[in-house]
């Protein structure tokens, strides 16, 4: 059994423990059978979905999961400390008799998780000003867009995603972009003990489609964009919209701020506004005639950054300005900013925020980060098609030498973007080297293929394969010239490389770093 990381900053140091008999009744939990009388006057003070996690006191939810059932984990559970045990049917059926504490059951354990630990932890999510923000791509960026603004407005946070979570000030990495119920309600009491005023978070389509973050109503949710991805768990992209469409609803927000840029957007803000949402729309490249209440206009982009002027239809204003490259991150600060100002921000008291601050200008690790000058060499996130094509694209204007990309396809996620990510890689670049993802248990040669036959299929770019990543890493870093741009995608801040189901440590960034110490008179930072 792997021993999970216990991080005290993940759980509140103090919750008061609850009874059972009330949980039961709150929540319309049945005692299992064998379950001895007096049940009702144990008591609990927190709940835990894995057995790793538990400290003492805590109801074990044990739930059926898509490769083993959380109740063959009870026991493990008890013996470390667990008070109680949580479970389906098919988990009651599991659990040996004298398992020595009482045994609840529901039909559903993951309907009534997050519900049951916001009750243990006394509704944590009330006690803060809540964010969200979904999207295919730009969640991570906004969201910390959205907490640097925050926190430039003299505000303390507390910020949940894929690089990380942070509880007023301090970090630890994350495991899931949007947490498991039980670990996310515990955290937003970790953020209430710790002094937040504010919670701000990814939320991954997975996370909508299972009911992750429920019970939570955010203040504020922000749509990015919808390209295809994770076809996997969703089956169509009809699927993956109404996923995250689901954000913007009454049940799980209070308002949206949705980018109308691509049609998604648009049809987002009718289907919300139908379903009786406050439902707010920015346009930041849509043409005048596509309705929206926020727009953006006088963009003026140089070396520096890009700097914009946000206006609403009633007139209010603010200019500021973001030094993260490509178009994506000017429309990623606009709705940062609209998310602030429609949390009822003043924009004098935002503008004067930003300004001290020097604009939305967050350092967002392994997104656009550049680490030398000559050449120029970036790490970034960008894992899917719609990603790398514009990524790639920010980097073209400025690019006076060759447009290099490295990039693989992770294995066991969705097939079908592989050769379209090949394809708009050679198509935007002028050297495409291939090489390996996260190939999990696939074989990384068939996946590298799938990626080759879309790149080959373009005339014009110069294609490449090197299986190893750290090896594909050192030989473009060394082959550049001193104008050329190397872009290095889809690992981002990632430190694990999973290969035939073992991890092995590979940090792009640290690759990057080694290969240019060892050019001639090193990198040119
Ligand atoms: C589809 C999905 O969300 N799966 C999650 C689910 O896995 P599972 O159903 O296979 O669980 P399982 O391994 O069968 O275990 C069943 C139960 O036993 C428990 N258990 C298991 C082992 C053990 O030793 N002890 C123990 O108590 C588990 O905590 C679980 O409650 O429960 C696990 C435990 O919490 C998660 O790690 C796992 O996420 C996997 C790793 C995953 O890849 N999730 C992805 C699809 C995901 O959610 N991604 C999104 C977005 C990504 C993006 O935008 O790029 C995210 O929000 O991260
Ligand atoms: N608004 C955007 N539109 C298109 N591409 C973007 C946008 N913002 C960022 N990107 C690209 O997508 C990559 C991932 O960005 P980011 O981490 O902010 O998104 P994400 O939605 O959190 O991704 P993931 O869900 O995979 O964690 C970036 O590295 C960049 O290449």
């Amino acid at each position: 059994m792997t021993a999970l990381p216990d991080n005290a900053l993940l759980r509140p140091a103090a919750s008061s423990p609850q009874r059972l008999g009330d949980l039961a009744a709150a929540l319309d939990l049945a005692p299992a059978p064998a379950t001895a009388d007096g049940w009702g006057a144990a008591e609990v003070r927190g709940v835990v979905a894995d057995n790793r996690r538990v400290r003492g006191g805590e109801l074990f939810a044990a739930i059926g999961g898509a490769h083993v059932h959380g109740a063959r984990f009870a026991p493990a559970a008890v013996a470390a400390g667990a008070a109680a045990v949580l479970t389906d049917p098919a988990g009651a059926d599991l659990l040996a008799a004298g398992l020595g504490v009482p045994v609840l059951v529901t039909p559903d354990v993951p309907a009534v998780l997050g519900r049951l630990a916001a009750t243990l932890y006394g509704e944590p999510g009330r006690a803060l000003g809540t964010f969200a923000v979904t999207g295919t791509n730009g969640k991570t960026t906004v969201a910390f867009m959205v907490d640097h603004a925050l926190r430039a407005l003299g505000r303390t946070t507390g910020l949940v995603g894929t690089v990380e979570v942070r509880v007023a000030g301090r970090a630890v990495p994350a495991t899931l972009t949007t947490p498991q119920p039980d670990e996310l309600q515990a955290l937003l009491a970790a953020m209430v003990e710790a002094g937040a005023d504010d919670l701000v978070m990814e939320v991954s389509s997975h996370a909508l489609a299972l009911g992750r973050v429920d019970p939570l109503v955010y203040d504020v949710a922000g749509f990015t964009n919808l390209t295809q991805d994770h076809l996997d768990f969703h089956g169509t992209l009809e699927a993956y919209f109404q996923a995250k469409a689901s954000l913007f609803t009454p049940r799980r927000s209070r308002r949206g701020v949705i980018l109308v840029d691509d049609v998604w957007g648009r049809r987002l803000v009718e289907q919300a506004r139908a379903e009786g949402a406050a439902a707010v729309a920015l346009a930041v490249a849509a043409p005048p005639e596509v309705p929206a209440d926020w727009r953006v206009g006088d963009v003026r982009a140089d070396a520096t950054g890009t700097a914009f002027t946000l206006t609403h239809r009633d007139g209010r204003a603010l200019r500021t300005a973001t030094a993260l490259p490509g178009g994506f991150n000017l429309a990623n600060a606009a709705l940062a900013a609209a998310m602030v100002l429609e949390s009822g921000v003043d924009v004098a008291a935002l503008q004067a925020a930003l300004d001290a601050a020097g604009g939305l200008s967050p350092v967002v690790p392994g997104r656009m980060e550049q680490l030398s000058e000559r050449p120029r060499v970036i790490v970034d996130f960008a894992h899917n098609t719609d990603a790398l094509a514009q990524a790639l694209a920010a980097l073209r204007p400025t690019t006076a030498g060759r447009l290099v990309v490295l990039f693989g396809a992770a294995g066991e996620r969705d097939r079908s973007k592989r050769p379209d990510m090949g394809r708009v890689a050679a198509e935007a670049a002028d050297v495409v080297v291939v090489t390996d993802d996260d190939p999990h248990d696939e074989p990384p040669a068939q996946i590298r293929a799938e990626v080759l036959v879309g790149a080959r299929a373009v005339s014009g770019a110069t294609v490449d394969e090197i299986p190893s990543r750290a090896e594909a890493i050192r030989t473009v870093v060394l082959g550049a010239g001193e104008d050329d741009t190397v872009l290095v995608a889809g690992r981002g801040h990632e430190t694990v490389q999973e290969i035939a189901g073992t991890p092995h440590h590979l940090d792009d960034r640290d690759e990057v770093r080694a290969a240019l110490a060892s050019r001639t008179g090193g990198p040119t930072a």
